[in-house]
C-alpha cells in the first residue's frame, strides 16, 4: 500500500462542545501526527460520538481549539476532502446490493476499486446481497469499505465493531493498522481495547 500523498496531523488544546447547551465533553488534549491513532473510551453517553462530531466538523467546538494541518495547510475546520467520518448509522440504500451501493458510493466521491475494497472487508460472499438484507455486522463491513475507496488521510470512526465478529474485528483491526501505516491518522471510539500502539482518551460520565 502507498503512504498517502499529503501529510496530515490533528491537535486538540483545551478543546470542550456541549449539546442542546448543555455542557459535555470539556478539556480535551492531544495532538495526533501522521501514522499515530487514538481510541475514545468511556461509559454510553459521555460524549465520544460527539467528540467525533466535533472532529468532523459537524458541531462546533465551544471552548479551545482545534487544529487541523494536512499537507503544511493550517485550519480550525476539518479539510474538505481530508477525512472520512464513519457515524453509528449505517448508510447504505437497502434497496441496493452491497456492490452497488460502494460502486455508487466510489462515483459520487470520486474512484477507488469497488473489487478490492469488498475484499478486504471479506465482503465477496454477500456483495450481490441487498443492503436491507445484509446483517448488522455485514452492513458494517461494507460501510467501513467506503473508507478504502476514497483517500483520506484522517478516518474518525464511531464504534467500527459495533456487531461485527471476531474474525471480523481482526478484518476491521488491519484496515486501521494498514491505514496509520500509511500516515494516515485515526480516532476510533470503541469498546474493544485497540491496545497499546493506540493513545488513548477516557472521557467521564
Ligand atoms: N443531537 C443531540 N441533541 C441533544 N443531545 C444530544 C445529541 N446527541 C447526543 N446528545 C447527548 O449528548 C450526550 C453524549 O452523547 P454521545 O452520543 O456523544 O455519547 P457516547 O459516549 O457516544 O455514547 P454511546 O457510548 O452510547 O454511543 C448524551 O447525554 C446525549 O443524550
Amino acid at each position: 500500500m502507498s503512504p498517502y500523498r499529503r501529510a496530515i496531523s490533528l491537535t486538540a488544546a483545551d478543546a470542550g462542545c456541549d449539546r442542546a447547551g448543555a455542557a459535555i465533553v470539556r478539556g480535551v488534549n492531544f495532538s495526533l501526527a501522521p501514522g499515530e491513532g487514538m481510541q475514545l473510551f468511556g461509559p454510553n453517553g459521555s460524549g465520544k460520538s460527539s467528540l467525533l462530531s466535533m472532529f468532523a466538523g459537524l458541531i462546533r467546538p465551544v471552548e479551545g481549539v482545534l487544529e487541523w494541518r494536512l499537507d503544511g495547510a493550517v485550519s480550525n475546520a476539518a479539510p474538505a476532502g481530508g477525512v472520512f467520518f464513519l457515524g453509528h448509522d449505517a448508510s447504505v440504500k437497502p434497496a441496493l446490493t452491497a456492490e452497488e451501493n460502494l460502486r455508487f458510493w466510489a462515483q459520487v466521491n470520486g474512484g477507488g476499486d469497488v473489487g478490492a475494497a469488498l475484499k478486504a472487508v471479506d465482503g465477496a460472499s454477500f456483495r450481490h446481497l441487498r443492503a436491507g438484507r445484509l446483517s448488522a455486522g455485514q452492513r458494517r463491513r461494507v460501510d467501513l469499505a467506503r473508507a478504502l475507496l476514497v483517500d483520506r488521510e484522517a478516518w474518525l470512526l464511531d464504534e467500527p465493531t459495533a456487531a461485527i465478529d471476531r474474525d471480523g474485528v481482526a478484518v476491521i483491526r488491519k484496515l486501521i493498522d494498514d491505514h496509520l501505516s500509511r500516515g494516515g491518522i485515526a480516532i476510533v471510539a470503541t469498546h474493544d481495547d485497540l491496545g497499546d500502539g493506540f493513545k488513548r482518551l477516557e472521557l467521564a460520565r
